[in-house]
């Protein structure tokens, strides 16, 4: 089964894929493979700095992600002219990385997709499990971890679909409000509810009836 893993920005998909990988299941995170596609000499490096100019570049020749995110998480018409350049090798890449994990026997994968339904990639997954937190606290998780100022912020919400809609299109959802300890317990109890857990795993976790 491929499980795609999305939210919005800072809603805790990589907390939940850390504990994804604590059971021992693969995760292909979209927003590594994004950077892996745009390193020097790659096809998207060269189809960036020919769109945005040297500016986005650092002094090593890198780019420079900072000033990129300013540009586009300001001008919609940008955005879209990076996602056209970068989505279509993100899902190329990934599909090569299920592949991979497939003949080496995995038989439950996880791909951690932020924009899962914003690029229309849910033809790669199976099923979809949705990381959600209230608008209110994904601001205020953002904005601890990144030191974003509140336009940051605001821009950076309004390029995805608000978290609200995408509950609706999610076979699961994990409410990540509270302590680690609950979401972690929603997750496993999907896990089970889907077959997923490897068997050594899914008796470490079962709860005896009383
Ligand atoms: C604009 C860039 C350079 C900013 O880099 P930065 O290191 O600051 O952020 P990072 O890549 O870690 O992304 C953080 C989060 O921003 C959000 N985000 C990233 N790109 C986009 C986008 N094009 N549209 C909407 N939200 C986005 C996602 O929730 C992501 O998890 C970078 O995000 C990028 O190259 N984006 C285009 C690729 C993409 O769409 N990545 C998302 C995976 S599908
Ligand atoms: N249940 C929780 N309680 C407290 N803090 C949390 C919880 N879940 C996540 N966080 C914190 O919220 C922030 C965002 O979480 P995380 O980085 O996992 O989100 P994300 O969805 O992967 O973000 P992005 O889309 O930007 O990659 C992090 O600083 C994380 O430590």
């Amino acid at each position: 089964m491929i499980i795609g893993l999305t939210g919005g920005i800072a809603s805790g998909k990589s907390t939940v894929s850390n504990m994804v990988k604590d059971e021992g299941i693969p995760v292909i995170d979209a927003d590594i493979v994004a950077r892996e596609v745009v390193q020097i000499g790659e096809e998207a490096y060269e189809k960036i700095v020919s769109y945005f100019g040297i500016e986005v570049t650092n002094s090593d020749g890198t780019l420079d992600r900072k000033k990129l995110g300013a540009i586009v998480f300001n001008d919609e018409e940008k955005r879209l002219a990076l996602n056209e350049i970068v989505h279509p090798l993100i899902r190329n890449r990934m599909e090569n990385k299920v592949g991979e994990l497939i003949e080496k026997g995995y038989k439950t994968i996880v791909l951690d997709i932020p924009l899962l339904f914003e690029s229309k990639l849910t033809n790669l997954v199976d099923k979809i499990i949705l990381v959600y937190v209230d608008e209110d606290l994904q601001r205020k998780r953002l904005q601890n971890r990144d030191q974003f100022s509140d336009e940051e912020v605001e821009v950076r919400l309004k390029a995805q679909f608000p978290l609200k809609e995408k509950i609706k299109w999610a076979d699961e959802v994990i409410h990540n409000h509270g302590l680690l300890s609950d979401t972690k317990e929603q997750l496993l109890t999907i896990l089970i509810k889907w077959n997923c857990l490897p068997a050594h795993k899914h008796s470490a976790h079962t709860i005896i009836p009383k």
